[in-house]
């Protein structure tokens, strides 16, 4: 599968100027409000038309400008799913999934209606009216609703913002199900940095109707200009479990070469995992601490110190292979003499296990 997606559009005082390709996956388009991701999903969907673009999925040329094609998005065979879960409410949940399932081709009826159900968990909501669902189940049967119309390509956008954080660690398990067992490509509009490290494949930074930076979602999301909020600037690491430690409910995790230990629910040995380390949680010594309560621990050498506004400086330390951020005041940046190439202890408060 490939994407292709070129755009220019005047909107008012904004300017949209983005292009990106899509190789599958998940692709996260990624940014503060109002940098233009709604604005380039619609593109994408068909509900709106550039003034100058094109969107090229596997070839087939479903918007192009220059050749006056827009395909309408009824006839593009996408699947969509907003904030909002927008079920019929006087449809029970069986009635509003079979209704996506109407709009797939004959030929097409791929997606099974079972295996869909059993995916996202929907089985017990299917007599139910949408009504009597919790926001979360609503969600998960948008989703059952837009994957039963056999789409090309899935457009989600901001599927989890209306959500508090309990009904969106529900639904996060099942969206990386779709990931990892559907083979349906994802664009998936969010500003949630969390979202993105545990979902995303690549990563599609916008900012003022541009895109900023755009590659692999490990590179591009350890980058500190990444996140929209500096204080969830972070190191997005990859990494595969080595045990569990039952009593102490603590996973040990290896990622290039060094170790961590991360109090986890039950994980197997053996599965990959994605870990984020905020940077300010991120300590930096120039001697071995003892005797301290932070578990992890680990040896690096300083590559990069970039100063910041606000008196803090962001130092990327190259830990065996593995790239840790921390950000520190400039005052204890120059007490520590700390420059590149100088070797440091990074003492890490807390890691996040993003699944
Ligand atoms: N039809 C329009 N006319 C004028 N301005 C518009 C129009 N549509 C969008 N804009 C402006 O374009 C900018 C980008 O909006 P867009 O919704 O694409 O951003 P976003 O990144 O999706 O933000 P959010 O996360 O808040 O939805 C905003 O400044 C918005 O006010």
């Amino acid at each position: 599968m490939t994407l292709i997606v070129q755009a220019k559009q005047r909107l008012g005082a904004f300017s949209l100027d983005a292009a990106f390709t899509s190789e599958g996956g998940v692709t996260a388009l990624f940014g503060r409000s109002g940098s233009g991701k709604t604005s380039l999903i619609r593109i994408i969907a068909g509900l709106a038309r550039p003034d100058e673009g094109r969107v090229v999925l596997d070839g087939e040329r479903l918007t192009e400008t220059t050749a006056g094609i827009v395909v309408p998005k009824h006839r593009r065979r996408f699947g969509y799913v907003f904030q909002e879960a927008r079920l019929f409410p006087h449809l029970s949940v069986r009635a509003n999934l079979s209704y996506g399932r109407w709009f797939a081709p004959k030929a097409a009826r791929r997606e099974n209606f079972d295996h869909i159900i059993d995916l996202l968990g929907i089985e017990p909501l299917l007599e139910r009216s949408p009504a009597k669902l919790s926001g979360g189940e609503k969600q998960r049967v948008a989703i059952g609703r837009a994957l039963l119309s056999s789409p090309r390509l899935l457009l989600m956008d901001e599927p989890l913002a209306a959500l508090d954080e309990a009904r969106k660690a529900e639904i996060l398990p099942y969206l990386e199900r779709l990931r990892d067992e559907t083979e349906i490509p994802i664009v998936y509009v969010s500003h949630a940095i969390a979202e993105v490290a545990r979902l995303a494949n690549q990563v599609v930074v916008m900012h003022d109707g541009k895109v900023q930076a755009t590659g692999p979602a490990v590179d591009i999301l350890s980058r500190p200009s990444a996140a929209a909020d500096r204080k969830e600037a972070g190191a997005l690491l990859e990494g595969t479990v080595e045990s569990f430690d039952a009593r102490h409910r603590l996973s040990t995790v290896t990622l290039k070469s060094s170790q961590l230990h991360i109090p986890s629910a039950v994980l197997t040995p053996g599965r990959p995992v994605r870990i984020r380390i905020p940077s300010r949680d991120v300590m930096l010594a120039t001697a071995r601490p003892e005797g301290l309560s932070a578990l992890n621990i680990l040896e690096g050498r300083i590559e990069a110190i970039s100063s910041g506004e606000d008196g803090t400086v962001e130092i990327r330390i190259d830990c065996a292979g593995d790239a840790i951020l921390s950000r520190i005041t400039a005052l204890s940046c120059e007490r520590l003499n700390l420059r590149p190439g100088k070797t440091v202890f990074a003492i890490i408060k807390t890691v996040a296990l993003e699944g």
